[in-house]
């Protein structure tokens, strides 16, 4: 496809349509993990062009699994209620009252409005979080940094923020049989009782090793992973994505992103690719081009 999606001549359309249709057939029946980036989450217009993206992912027999966020979200909410958000290696340092207004905004507003959007494009989007059909347990994350001055690893204590240990796929695989496409809010409840907040990242890595999905892709706000002068990196081996945490190149809520992209490889997931959700139709683009978009991470 050489043209965007959105070209509105009969004659543009029937091409585009023929272009994408061997790459509609590669991915029938196959799982798609698309994690949905707070930051990639622009007015209502962008979001309805996601819809519409997902909605139409569905329709060409496609599998496709919501996994969003709400980083930016969060941090408004805390600030109203005059509460400062703290981030460590990427990740929101969450106390017991936090965690409940990072449920709030996660599992209530933000999936409600995810649903609404994908539902007016004709679909039956249903919303869920970790809790729901005992999908996902966590446990309290065990996260160290390496201080890249002394170069002195330190474990990091978050609070209630956890990671993704046990993923059953019966609630998911009924709802692929349904036909309804599941979005998912990335907090889950421990064996200890607990609620978790857990990196929206981090939640579809795991979502998409349990589902041994196709492709993860992750929107976000930037066209992939940048260079030290802000150039694209269109292919990432997991050895160079490893370098490039280390030396800063890739630094706060990236970290967590290639993270997971290293270790949804390793689980075999087939394709994970970072892309800038605030381009219409990436996900389209991404998927049923030759080209793509963003920055595919391999092995
Ligand atoms: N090397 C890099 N390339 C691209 N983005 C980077 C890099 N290092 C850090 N970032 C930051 O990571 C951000 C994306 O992560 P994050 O804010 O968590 O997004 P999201 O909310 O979509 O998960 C970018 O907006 C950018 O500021
Ligand atoms: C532990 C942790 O950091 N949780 C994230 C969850 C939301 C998220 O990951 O949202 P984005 O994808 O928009 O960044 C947070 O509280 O912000």
């Amino acid at each position: 496809m050489s043209q965007s999606p959105d070209s509105d001549t009969g004659e543009t359309r029937a091409r585009v349509l023929a272009e994408a249709l061997p790459f509609m057939q590669a991915y029938e029946n196959k799982t798609v993990v698309v994690k949905y980036g707070g930051h990639a989450m622009g007015d209502t217009e962008l979001g309805q062009a996601f819809a519409r993206d997902i909605a139409l992912l569905k329709q060409s027999g496609v599998n496709p699994i919501v996994v969003h966020g709400g980083g930016p979200q969060i941090g408004k909410m805390l600030a109203q209620m005059g509460i400062e958000s703290r981030f460590e290696g990427g990740l929101r340092v969450t106390d017991e009252e936090t965690v409940k207004i990072v449920e709030m905004v996660l599992a209530g507003s933000i999936n409600k409005e995810i649903v609404r959007l994908i539902n007016a494009e004709g679909e039956w989007a249903i919303g869920l979080c970790g809790k729901d059909g005992n999908m996902v347990f966590a446990e309290k994350a065990n996260k160290t940094v390496v201080d890249p001055d002394s170069n002195i690893e330190r474990v990091l204590d978050l609070g209630f923020v956890g990671e993704p240990v046990e993923v059953d796929r019966t609630l998911l695989d009924l709802l692929a049989r349904s036909e309804m496409i599941p979005v998912i809010a990335p907090v889950a409840p421990g064996r200890d009782g607990a609620t978790y907040n857990i990196n929206a990242d981090t939640f579809a890595g795991a979502i998409a090793g349990a589902l041994e999905a196709s492709r993860l892709l992750f929107l976000t706000d930037v066209p992939g992973v940048l260079d030290k002068s802000g150039e694209l990196i269109k292919e990432l081996s997991v050895s160079e994505a490893k370098n490039l945490i280390r030396n800063g190149t890739i630094s706060g809520g990236m970290i967590p992103k290639v993270e997971t992209c290293i270790e949804a490889i390793e689980r075999g997931v087939e394709g994970v690719v970072i892309l800038n959700g605030k381009t219409r139709h990436s996900v389209l683009l991404e998927l049923l081009t030759e080209h793509g978009a963003g920055t595919l991470i391999v092995r």
